[in-house]
């Protein structure tokens, strides 16, 4: 039998990549948002994996932002590189058939002193696949990658290779973790991550990204949990949009959230949510902070 190896991963990569996909698909729990919408992945999310012979811990770092320059995305970048100088493991997430000035500004915030595992993602989406092999010289050229592997994160395929890669470079002997965790962040903190999701999916083509969740109060009676959360949004255009025509669009995202909780929690949840407008939030860092963003 093979030792047990453990050790932490980073997944980093442009918006929209598939980032959230992957760590879902290897850690097999919905733990980490995925949303069409490009930038929902604002937090870091750890998931934990443990197999025969490893364990990988991921920490899912936010989404690297170059358009606009506020507080929120300079908040953004720096978790980034704080990330990767806290990891054994880095994974590079690109999109098959698509490397362009977005990638590369991630390239320049790689670490030089540790493995970096280039990821083409996506595959599936390849018309063709003569295509591929070329690609990945292109990409590889940039930087001295310790692997390379093309995945399917959606549908499955080849991850068990990239684990195979990445155990390699796990340094520590044994568990670091209890087999079981799944995530290291709390049931609170997930809690506002479903409400998020929930906004993004139901509005988020109507909604800009500033949107953020606030759980207020968070209370445990046996299998029962109350849960009192603000979405808090920057105008008050914004607030008629995330509560809808008669409510509607707001009961929805407290419905489909609780249903996610209840089965995370494996209880019954009580949700309570409503809309607050906080004007300029995302370029208020002590906000942020507040907000439990970095
Ligand atoms: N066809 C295909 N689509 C994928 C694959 N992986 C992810 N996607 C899709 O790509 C979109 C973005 O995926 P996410 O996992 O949210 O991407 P992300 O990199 O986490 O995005 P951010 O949170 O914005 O940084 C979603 O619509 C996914 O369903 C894949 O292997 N194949």
């Amino acid at each position: 039998m093979k030792k047990i190896r453990s050790g932490y991963i980073a997944i980093v990569g442009r918006p929209n990549v598939g980032k959230s996909t992957l760590l879902n698909r290897l850690v097999g729990e919905k733990i980490s948002i995925v949303s069409r919408k490009a930038q929902t992945t604002r937090h870091r999310i750890t998931g934990i994996l443990t197999n025969d012979d490893a364990q990988f811990v991921f920490v899912d770092t936010p989404g690297f932002q170059t358009k606009f320059s506020n507080a929120l995305n300079r908040a953004m970048n720096r978790g980034v590189t704080q990330t990767l100088n806290d990891v054994d493991v880095v994974l590079f997430v690109v999109e098959a058939g698509r490397y362009d000035a977005k990638d590369k500004s991630v390239v320049r915030l790689l670490p030089k002193d540790r493995p970096v595992v280039l990821v083409v993602n996506k595959t599936d989406q390849l018309k063709d696949r003569n295509a591929l092999l070329p690609f990945l010289a292109t990409v590889s050229a940039d930087f001295d990658y310790a692997a390379v592997v093309p995945v399917s994160a959606a549908k499955g395929k080849q991850t068990d290779d990239l684990l195979a890669e990445a155990r390699k470079h796990l340094p520590n002997e044994g568990l670091m973790f209890p087999e079981d965790d799944l995530t290291d962040k709390s049931e609170r903190f997930l809690a506002s991550e479903y409400i998020r999701e929930k906004v993004f999916r139901l509005l988020g083509d109507e909604l800009p990204y500033a949107t953020a969740v606030e759980i207020e109060r968070f209370e445990v009676e046996g299998a029962l949990r109350r849960i009192y959360a603000a979405i808090v949004v920057d105008r008050e255009g914004h607030k008629a949009i995330v509560i809808g025509k008669g409510g509607e669009s707001l009961k929805r995202i407290a419905s489909e959230a609780r249903q996610d909780m209840e089965r995370l929690f494996d209880g019954k949840v009580y949700l309570e949510i409503w809309v607050k407008v906080k004007s300029g939030w995302n370029d208020d860092e002590r906000l942020l902070k507040s907000l439990g963003y970095e």
